[in-house]
């Protein structure tokens, strides 16, 4: 496909510590420590840190979200749920981007894209407040004209395009989701927005994703949390940001 071209264009990694909070919570401990983690990410060409503080707090924290923004030399990419109570609590932090998701309590993990058209009045009003405090919010969304459509209607100008499907299916399947994703990114940057993607992407899916000259962000983490257990965490960053630039500049993988 003519994506795969290099475009030579800039991509950024954005690293998602949830499971590093999943890890340090499986004891109760203090340790691994998910802020030191964020900081590591950094120093290893991270250039932002994504974490998802969910309404049942399974893995990252308040009080995690709290003591990692201060310290962030990066910038801070909060993903939360359409709630009030989310939504008010990311206005007291102020990060540089909150990223609205859907929630299901029963999911192991976010299931698929945030419906802004059948939630549009509410995901409006999420929007304007946070706007209000100069934070810039994305939409976790299906590659969807409609949901593309809703989202630059509804104000936000961001979104990050669901890559779930993609990661889980193979052959044909995958080929199919993947034409799908590109020609999301084409819409969505036909209506002024930032494209920015992620969900199950790793070491060995995420080159085509990263061959799409339009996608400006990668949100990657479990997968980095998984490759850290045998490299080592910075190598484990330096790896994913490695692959996805020498993509971009058509170097094949490195
Ligand atoms: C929205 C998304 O795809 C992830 O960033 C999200 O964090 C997934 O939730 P878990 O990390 O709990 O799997
Ligand atoms: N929004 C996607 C993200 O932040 C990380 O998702 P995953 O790589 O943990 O699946």
């Amino acid at each position: 496909m003519s994506f795969l071209q290099p475009s030579g264009t800039i991509i950024d990694l954005g690293v998602n510590i949830d499971h590093v909070a999943t890890l340090r919570n499986a004891r109760g401990t203090q340790y691994p420590d998910p802020i030191r983690a964020a900081l590591l990410a950094e120093q290893a060409g991270a250039d932002c840190i994504t974490l998802h503080l969910r309404e049942d707090r399974r893995h990252i924290k308040d009080a995690d979200v709290i003591a990692l923004a201060p310290k962030l030399l990066t910038r801070m990419n909060l993903e939360a749920a359409v709630t009030q109570e989310m939504i008010d609590f990311a206005c007291k932090i102020r990060p540089a981007d909150v990223c609205l998701v859907p929630e299901k309590r029963t999911e192991v993990t976010t299931e698929g894209g945030l419906d802004v058209v059948g939630n549009y009045n509410a995901v409006e009003r999420a929007v304007k407040q946070l706007q209000a405090e100069g934070i810039r919010v994305s939409l976790f969304i299906d590659a969807e004209a409609e949901q593309m459509d809703a989202t630059a209607a509804v104000g936000a100008p961001v979104i990050e395009l669901h890559t779930g499907r993609y990661a889980d299916t193979e052959g044909a399947e995958q080929t199919a989701e993947l034409e799908r994703i590109y020609r999301g990114v084409l819409h969505g940057v036909s209506k002024g927005l930032k494209v920015n993607a992620g969900h199950g992407l790793h070491y060995t899916n995420v080159q085509a994703i990263a061959a799409i000259p339009e996608i400006a962000e990668l949100n990657i983490g479990h997968a980095i949390v998984a490759h850290s257990v045998f490299v080592g965490w910075e190598n484990a960053v330096r790896e994913m940001k490695a692959i996805m630039v020498s993509t971009r500049l058509g170097r094949g993988a490195q």
